[in-house]
């Protein structure tokens, strides 16, 4: 079919999945004028600022109640921000000393966000909800809308900026079909949760916010195009592939080779929302439960009653299949309240992870011990359904300490994340101390290129199909093939099926993604021979920078397979 529209905007897919809908943006957040005039009775000025607050509080409490999870807390924070009485002051001082309420409400938002970010370090996630709390008060004086996404009436393409976790959490799923930011990253938190939730996505979109709500756009996540106006041959071939996409999601069956090589396909999750919504597909388990998720937003450490009910909600929402519960990930891009180490120039590098373990061990403890009670009640034949890992480690001596700590708290299969090139390269001396290892590609990208995941500019960097990151994850798997252990690759490259196959060439022997991707991976894999695999890997290896690696990998790849998922 010839294809006469071209995309006129590019960016970083997120996914396969294809689109075709309005875009729905989601409005920004108007600002202070400049020149505000100063109020003529400050003193009703002031009254209306605290009333607005008040208001907001209470709006958004409700909303709370109504939530549950991460989303309920993350809500419930921002209600208690709005809520406290030293922000209606500092407004009122300033509208007292001349400030338009506006400018004042700003002003002192921008103070308290200043102090916030120098106690809770980088990227304190109360910053967020200071500012969403400015951004609506600020509409509300000046008779604007409030920021955010209007209710949805049809499926639509929403576009931002970028969505924060709120935004994100809160939109109605059955009416968004599809997500495109300008800013992000394709590790960051839009494009994780996109990915979770089977949207097509596209991070890093230069362009997409200048898009008219309503106008019709073809999104291709795979590809990472948007195309406003398609033509009906587009929009017809669009069709044709959410068409092919749904016969392959008709596949349950395990991972395997054309030849029968077995690779697990496993799922990615954050909350028991996500444990039900992978349940629910043929994924043969969980192989990354981010439970830091669980508990973004919360200001006191969770206890240890909370946890056991969450972990025991999310095994039972995977029936008899296999859980990997990843221990706390706190720090850098996953700040949780009650595991601040104050101000850290390089948080990154700094104590996130394991290395909790070193500043408030009572936290670690707390989990391995939840951990420890799950696996000791759950029946005989059951034991081996709990796995669990913890992150950032880079040592063997790392890997022992938590071994002996999981295994004295009762938990039986024990491993670590390998997302430090010092892990990878000494795989199988940690793989001598714990039963399994998983390589979080996305941290691994980041240690290996010295390449902030945060900065979507540096996406090209940051690329899995970096060959350097390829030598390691195959070091990694040599260790395990050495040690006989699995070795597992739980980052978002798991979910690339061209890149399935080389980690499948390479040896890996599970990967988990988002349930989205399940069945593109399924798909590749069942095209090919162990043989193919490996052969797609060393093409891989042998390339001078990613996107040569890319390209070769792609080369090898099945036509069949090129066909049917788009390649
Ligand atoms: C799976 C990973 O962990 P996270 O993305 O949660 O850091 C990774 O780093 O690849
Ligand atoms: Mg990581």
């Amino acid at each position: 079919m010839s294809l006469t529209t071209s995309p006129a905007l590019t960016g970083l897919g997120v996914g396969r999945g294809v689109a075709v809908a309005p875009v729905a943006q989601l409005r920004p957040a108007p600002r202070a004028p400049q020149d505000e005039a100063a109020p003529a009775d400050a003193d009703a000025a002031a009254a209306q600022v605290a009333s607005l607050l008040t208001g907001l509080s209470a709006e958004l409490a409700e909303r709370s109640a109504q939530a549950d999870g991460a989303l309920a807390e993350v809500l419930m924070a921002t209600s208690a921000i709005a809520a406290d009485p030293a922000l209606a002051a500092e407004a009122r001082r300033r509208i007292e000393q001349g400030t338009g309420p506006a400018t004042a409400v700003t002003e002192a938002v921008a103070g308290f966000a200043a102090t916030f970010a120098a106690a809770g370090g980088y990227l304190a996630e109360r910053v967020t909800d200071l500012h969403s709390v400015r951004d609506r008060i600020v509409a509300r004086l000046l008779g604007a809308p409030d920021p955010g996404l209007p209710a949805l009436d049809r499926p639509s393409v929403v576009v931002a900026v970028d969505l924060s976790p709120a935004d994100t959490a809160a939109l109605d799923l059955d009416l968004v079909a599809a997500i495109l930011t300008e800013e992000g990253g394709p590790t960051g938190h839009t494009a994780i949760i996109a990915g979770q939730l089977g949207l097509p996505c596209v991070v890093r979109a230069a362009g997409v916010t200048e898009l008219t709500d309503g106008t019709l756009v073809a999104v291709d996540a795979a590809a990472g195009t948007i195309t406003p106006e398609p033509d009906a041959a587009l929009q017809e071939s669009y069709r044709l592939r959410a068409q092919r996409s749904a016969a392959l999601d008709a596949d349950q069956a395990p991972g395997a080779t054309s030849d029968g090589h077995e690779v697990a396909l496993l799922a990615n999750i954050g909350t028991v929302e996500d444990a039900a919504r992978a349940g629910s597909t043929p994924a043969q388990g969980v192989g990354l439960f981010r439970t830091e998720v669980l508990f973004l937003g919360r200001q006191t450490a969770p206890t240890l009653e909370e946890q056991v009910t969450a972990y025991r909600a999310v095994l039972e929402a995977l029936g008899d299949r296999k859980v990997v519960v990843r221990t706390l990930d706190a720090g850098a891009d996953k700040p949780l309240a009650f595991a601040q180490q104050g101000t850290e120039e390089n948080p990154a590098l700094g104590v996130r992870g394991y290395r909790l373990a070193r500043t408030l061990p009572e936290v670690v403890g707390t989990q391995l011990d939840a951990l420890g009670q799950v696996a000791r009640s759950l029946p005989e034949a059951e034991r081996d359904r709990l796995w669990v890992m913890a992150p950032m480690v880079a040592t063997p001596a790392e890997a022992r300490e938590v071994a002996e700590r999981a295994r004295a708290a009762g938990i039986t299969r024990v491993g670590v994340m390998v997302e430090i090139p010092a892990a990878a390269l000494r795989a199988e001396q940690i793989l001598a101390e714990v039963d399994f290892v998983s390589l979080g590609t996305n941290d691994l990208a980041q240690y290996t290129m010295a390449t902030d995941r945060l900065r979507g500019e540096l996406a090209d960097l940051l690329d899995p199909w970096q060959p350097a990151v390829l030598d390691l994850v195959a070091a990694t798997a040599r260790g395990g093939r050495q040690a006989d252990k699995p070795v597992g690759v739980c980052g978002e490259s798991a979910g690339d099926p061209v890149m399935a196959l080389v980690l499948a060439g390479l040896g890996v022997t599970s990967l988990s993604m988002s349930p989205g991707s399940l069945a593109a991976a399924r798909f590749a894999l069942r095209r090919h021979t162990l043989a193919e695999c490996e052969a797609i890997a060393t093409a891989a290896l042998a390339a001078p920078d990613a996107p040569a690696g890319r390209a070769a990998a792609t080369d090898l790849v099945a036509a069949e397979v090129r066909e049917t998922l788009g390649l």
